[in-house]
């Protein structure tokens, strides 16, 4: 496949190699210039991770050109049901995951598992995320997505919170602490608390190349499934 590649910073660096082992081409690598339609030509999918404020231009761009998107840039999201909305109406294809590795998708599964299971029992749920200081959004797309899955899966809470000490957050709040360390590519860690004593499940990243091989995968499989996609969808884990 001709990839174009939005956002070649530390990711789209990663993507490009692991696309082109995989035997693509990417004729297209945009940074902070942008990009016009014209130079979409011969694109078969674009993978976006570039930044909260750009991804929704970038996205819309693409649909518009009848070209498919994979979407792993976090930080936006109030804006995809327009993204989906737009999608359906020009009939297009899109993909946008949270965390595109297969660990942390075994990880959502291993989660909302876990949250049916604690749910009748007295234990005080919390979560944390650790990323890299040059991280823009928090807390992360991924803490989002575990924290939603492990609200549906609870009688006992309703929302999610970030907060600096889970003290912070009030009865029916899921508390979230984001810390920022180099060089931490991501971790995500969810504590059960009680009286008597802990669980805990996490999900450490060692590098970024699970996240970029996962995108490839998706771009794969997006060419060939077109419509509004999951990796869920990709990975066969439904
Ligand atoms: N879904 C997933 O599995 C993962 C998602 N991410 C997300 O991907 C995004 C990018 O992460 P990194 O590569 O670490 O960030 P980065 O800051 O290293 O790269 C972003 C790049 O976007 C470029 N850019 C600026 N304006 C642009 C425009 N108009 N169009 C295209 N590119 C533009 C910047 O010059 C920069 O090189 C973040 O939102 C991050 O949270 C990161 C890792 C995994
Ligand atoms: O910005 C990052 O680095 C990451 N962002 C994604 C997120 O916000 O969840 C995925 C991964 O944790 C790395």
């Amino acid at each position: 496949m001709n990839i174009a590649i939005l956002g070649y910073g530390k990711m789209g660096k990663i993507i490009e190699k692991m696309a082109t082992e995989r035997g693509h081409s990417v004729p297209l690598k945009v940074g902070r210039e942008g990009f016009v339609a014209s130079d979409l030509d011969d694109i078969d999918v674009a993978i976006d991770f570039s930044l909260p404020s750009v991804a929704f231009e970038n996205i819309t761009a693409c649909l518009k050109a009848g070209v498919p998107v994979v979407s792993g840039t976090t930080g936006w999201l109030e804006k995809k049901p327009e993204v989906e909305a737009l999608c359906k109406e020009v009939n297009g294809s899109f993909l946008y995951a949270s965390n595109f590795s297969l660990g942390v998708n075994l990880f959502f599964a291993l989660n909302k598992h876990l949250a049916n299971l604690m749910n009748p029992h007295d234990y005080r749920a919390s979560m944390l995320e650790v990323h890299h200081t040059q991280k823009l959004d928090a807390p992360s797309g991924t803490a989002i997505t575990l924290a939603e899955d492990l609200i549906d899966n609870s009688d006992s809470l309703s929302s999610w919170k970030l907060v600096e000490k889970n003290e912070d957050a009030e009865k029916g709040e899921l508390p979230i602490r984001a810390e920022r360390v180099d060089p931490t590519p991501g971790t995500h860690v969810i504590n059960y608390s009680s009286e008597i004593d802990d669980i805990e499940i996490k999900h450490t990243a060692h590098n970024r190349n699970g996240f970029a091989l996962g995108a490839v995968i998706a771009a794969e499989f997006l060419f060939e499934n077109p419509g509004i996609q999951t990796m869920n969808n990709v990975l066969g884990l439904n």
